[in-house]
């Protein structure tokens, strides 16, 4: 137990920081990743409603997105504001990325 343990080091602790640093850099990359794949996804979307003349803003389906993140977040422990917050700045750059596709066809 920690009581009985010594104090590590300096260039220990740095070690340590450093390890959990690059398990954090490599997920960082791999959110990073998903993220632009995500957004490839919402501009074909984007495209395809600018051709039938659908608007970007659909409530109710980023809704539906909403609460499923809700509650896939809840089961990693994370709380109802964290991923609000996250996905409301994922859905900014969604209708961002579509309108783009709007003012191009206009
Ligand atoms: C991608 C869409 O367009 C918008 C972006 C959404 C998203 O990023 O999940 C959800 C609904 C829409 O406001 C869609 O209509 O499905």
């Amino acid at each position: 137990v920690s009581y009985c343990q010594t104090k590590p080091s300096e260039t220990e602790i740095k070690q340590h920081l450093s390890g959990y640093r690059s398990q954090i850099d490599s997920l960082d990359a791999a959110l990073i990743k998903i993220l632009g794949e995500r957004e490839r996804v919402v501009k074909k979307v984007g495209i395809y409603k600018a051709e039938n003349h659908v608007p970007a803003l659909q409530k109710d389906r980023f809704q539906q997105v909403l609460e499923k993140a809700v509650a896939a977040g809840a089961k990693e422990g994370l709380s109802q504001v964290c991923i609000e917050e996250i996905m409301n700045a994922i859905h900014k750059e969604s209708l961002r990325i579509e309108q783009e596709d709007i003012e191009k066809k206009q």
